[in-house]
């Protein structure tokens, strides 16, 4: 696929099915996560891969992280929490690790990290793979960072979920450049 068409033509697809992506095909997805611009060369990231059981361990770590937040969370929301993991054979979680340096502060690093998971997104889309990153509060609770053993100065980017395309892909929006462009 043209790299334009990829550029162009990424969309998010949230109906994803077997099979996960291959050895090689994840290993392309992680190589466009580590040409992520990156100042300083801090390299300020890590992925965690979730597939299989540790999708319904991760739908665990999910409930009980609800339950920390609220003792008296609705069971439909339990039973939510605990399912969502299930939408996609495979999870990337994207981990930004934010390092003290002088030159490069937090912000860039978040940034380099952002970067990162739309390589793996792109990188998806040029192989016909269906991904859409999500986050929800899960994303920025303490006690699911802790449950996927992060340490102090990590924190969770996004959540990649990734497949095969179920259906039809859509097509993207149609913005105008000039909404979003001017001159200064
Ligand atoms: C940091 C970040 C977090 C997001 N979190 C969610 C989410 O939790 N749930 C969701 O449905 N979409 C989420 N999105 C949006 C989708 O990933 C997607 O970009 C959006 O649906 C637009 O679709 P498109 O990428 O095809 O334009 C998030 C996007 C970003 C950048």
């Amino acid at each position: 696929m043209e790299a334009l068409d990829v550029l162009l033509n990424r969309v998010s697809l949230a109906r994803l099915q077997a099979p996960a992506p291959s050895a090689e095909q994840r290993e392309i997805l992680f190589r466009a996560a580590l040409r992520a611009p990156d100042h300083g060369y801090m390299r300020p990231w890590r992925f965690l891969c979730v597939e299989g059981e540790g999708r319904e361990r991760l739908g665990e770590l999910f409930a009980s992280a609800l339950l920390n937040k609220n003792p008296e969370a609705a069971p439909e929301a339990q039973a939510k929490a605990r399912a969502m993991p299930l939408r996609a054979p495979l999870l990337v979680v994207v981990i930004a690790r934010v390092q003290a340096n002088p030159k490069v502060p937090e912000i860039e690093q978040l940034l380099s990290a952002g970067c990162a998971a739309h390589g793996i997104l792109l990188a998806a889309h040029a192989q016909g793979l269906g991904a859409i990153w999500r986050t929800g509060e899960m994303a920025h609770d303490r006690f699911v960072a802790d449950g996927l053993g992060l340490e102090a100065n990590e924190q969770i980017v996004g959540f990649l979920y990734l497949g095969s395309v179920e259906g039809e892909r859509r097509s993207p929006p149609e913005l105008k450049t000039a909404d979003f462009v001017s001159n200064w």
